[in-house]
C-alpha cells in the first residue's frame, strides 16, 4: 500500500516515508492509496471477537503487505492494552469511553501505536528522530507517555499557554528525559502553524530528522479507526440504524470513523459535533470552509480554529462536497448549552461527562430528536472528566474524585520553557538542540 497526499493524488510514498515525513511536502495529508473493505465473513464474526483479534484483521488489510502479520500483532497488541467499553447511558444513546488508556483520552491510542509502529519502522536506522506535536491538551499528555525514554527519539510539545487544564499540563511538562515542552505566547492554531512551518523549511530539514505526532501523521491518525469496530461489534441493538458522534476539534477522530465505515462498517449517519469553534458545521450548513481565530471554551481540547484534518475528510468522500454534507450532519453548541447537558445527564442518570463529552451528547440527542425512533446512537466520550475537573467540579457542584492515575500526575514539577509566537524562535530552538 502506498500513501498519496491530498494535494497532489500523484505524489505517492510508502509506509516508512509516510510515518516519518509525517506531512507530505507540498503541506497535503497522507490518504491511503486504496481503502480495502472488510469481508462480510469479518462482521458476521465481530461480535464474538476481542478488541486485539478486530485490530490484527483491521491493520492487517491496512498495513499488513509491508510489515507481515507478526509486526501487526505487536503493533496491535502493544496498542489495545487498555478497553474501550460501550455503556448505555439513557434509552437509545450508548458512550463509548475512550478514556481507560495511560493518560485517561482517546489519544492513547493513536500515541501508543505511533510511537511503536515509528520504533519498527525506524529499526537499525542510524538517523534520530525529532517529534514535534501541537497539543490543545490531550495528544502532548499521550504523546509524551507514548513516547517517553523511547531510544532515539526526542518529543517537542509545543502548548498554548493558559489554555490546557491543569492535569492535562502536569501530564507532559513532569516527565522530563526525551519529553521537551514549550509554552507558547497564542492558541493552538499558532502552535500547529509553528510546526507546519518547521516541516517546509528545507535547511532545517536536511540537518534534522523531523516528523509529526498530531493526526497529520497516519501513524496517529488511522489506528483511530480500531474503537468504531469495536464500538459496532459489543452493540446490542444492531437491528437499527446508527448514528455517531464525534466531539471534534482538528477532526482526526471523525476521519478515523469515515475511514472505518469505507472499509465497510454500517455506520449510516456521522454527527460532527463542536464548541462554538464552528467551522466544518458551518461548511455542512453550506457556508465554504475558512479557518478562523480560536475562541477558547470549556471544552478547551477542541478549541481549534483551522482543523486541519478537513481535506482528509473531503477525500475520504471522494472530494464530493454533496456527499459529505449528506453523511456527515454538524452540530455546534456554546459553554452554557455545555455545562446545561452536563447537569441534566448527570440529574438524570446519574452519568457524568466531561465538557467534550458533553459536546458530543448533545448533537447525537439533536441529531435524534431531529429522527425519532430510526436510530440507535453513540458518542464518544474522549477523555475521563478528571483531566477538566476544575470545570466539571464547578458545573456539577461536586468534588469528583481523582483517578490513581490522574492524582501521581499531580506530583511532578512542571518543566516547560516560554516560546513567542515566532517561526524565527522555533527555528533557533530547534537548531540549538541539535542531537
Ligand atoms: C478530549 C478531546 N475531545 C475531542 C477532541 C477533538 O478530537 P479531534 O481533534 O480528533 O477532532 C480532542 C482533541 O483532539 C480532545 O482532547
Ligand atoms: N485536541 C488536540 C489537538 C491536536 O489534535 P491531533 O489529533 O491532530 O493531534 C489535542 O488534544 O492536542
Amino acid at each position: 500500500m502506498q500513501f498519496y497526499s491530498t494535494n497532489n493524488p500523484k505524489h505517492k510514498v510508502s509506509l516508512k516515508e509516510a510515518v516519518i515525513r509525517g506531512l507530505a511536502p507540498d503541506q497535503g495529508l497522507y490518504m491511503p492509496e486504496r481503502i480495502p473493505v472488510l469481508p462480510a465473513s469479518f462482521f458476521e464474526r465481530i461480535s464474538e471477537m476481542s478488541f486485539k483479534e478486530i485490530g490484527y484483521e483491521v491493520i492487517g488489510k491496512l498495513f499488513g503487505e509491508e510489515l507481515g502479520e507478526e509486526q501487526v500483532m505487536k503493533l496491535v497488541d502493544h496498542t489495545l492494552n487498555f478497553d474501550a467499553p460501550l455503556v448505555k447511558v439513557s434509552e437509545g444513546i450508548y458512550s463509548l469511553e475512550l478514556f481507560h488508556g495511560p493518560t485517561l483520552a482517546f489519544k492513547d491510542f493513536g500515541a501508543r501505536f505511533c510511537s511503536k509502529l515509528m520504533s519498527i519502522l525506524m529499526e537499525g536506522e542510524e538517523r534520530k528522530v525529532k517529534v514535534l506535536v501541537a497539543t490543545s491538551g490531550d495528544t502532548g499528555s499521550a504523546v509524551a507517555n507514548g513516547f517517553y525514554k523511547v531510544p532515539g527519539v526526542e518529543v517537542i510539545i509545543l502548548y498554548p499557554k493558559g489554555k490546557v487544564s491543569e492535569l492535562q499540563e502536569m501530564q507532559f511538562t513532569t516527565l522530563g528525559e526525551n519529553i521537551n515542552c514549550l509554552e507558547v505566547e497564542g492558541v493552538f492554531d499558532d502552535c500547529q502553524w509553528l510546526v507546519k512551518e518547521a516541516f517546509l523549511d528545507k535547511e532545517l530539514n536536511e540537518k534534522i530528522l523531523l516528523t509529526s505526532a498530531n493526526s497529520i501523521n497516519i501513524a496517529r491518525w488511522i489506528p483511530q479507526c480500531l474503537y468504531y469496530f469495536y464500538a459496532w461489534s459489543r452493540l446490542p441493538e444492531k437491528d437499527k440504524k446508527l448514528a455517531i458522534s464525534v466531539p471534534s476539534g482538528n477532526f482526526g477522530n471523525l476521519g478515523a470513523g469515515i475511514l472505518a465505515e469505507r472499509m465497510g462498517l454500517p455506520i449510516d449517519v456521522f454527527v460532527a459535533s463542536t464548541n462554538i469553534n464552528k467551522i466544518v458545521p458551518d461548511f455542512l450548513h453550506g457556508l465554504d470552509f475558512k479557518a478562523k481565530p480560536s475562541i477558547s471554551t470549556i471544552s478547551n481540547s477542541m478549541d481549534v480554529g483551522n482543523p486541519s484534518n478537513f481535506y482528509r475528510l473531503l477525500a475520504l468522500y471522494g472530494n464530493d462536497e454533496a456527499l459529505f454534507r449528506k453523511k456527515v450532519k454538524g452540530f455546534y453548541f456554546d459553554d452554557e448549552d455545555t455545562a446545561k447537558a452536563m447537569k441534566k445527564v448527570m440529574e438524570e442518570t446519574g452519568y457524568i461527562l466531561d465538557p467534550h463529552g458533553a459536546v458530543g451528547y448533545l448533537g447525537l440527542r439533536n441529531f435524534l430528536k431531529m429522527n425519532p425512533g430510526e436510530y440507535v446512537g453513540i458518542f464518544l466520550e474522549t477523555a475521563h472528566p478528571g483531566k477538566f475537573k476544575s470545570v466539571v467540579d464547578k458545573v456539577l457542584g461536586i468534588e469528583l474524585e481523582l483517578p490513581d492515575r490522574l492524582k501521581e500526575f499531580m506530583k511532578g514539577e512542571k518543566n516547560a520553557k516560554g516560546l513567542p509566537n515566532d517561526y524565527g524562535a522555533f527555528r533557533a530552538y530547534l537548531s540549538n538542540s541539535i542531537l
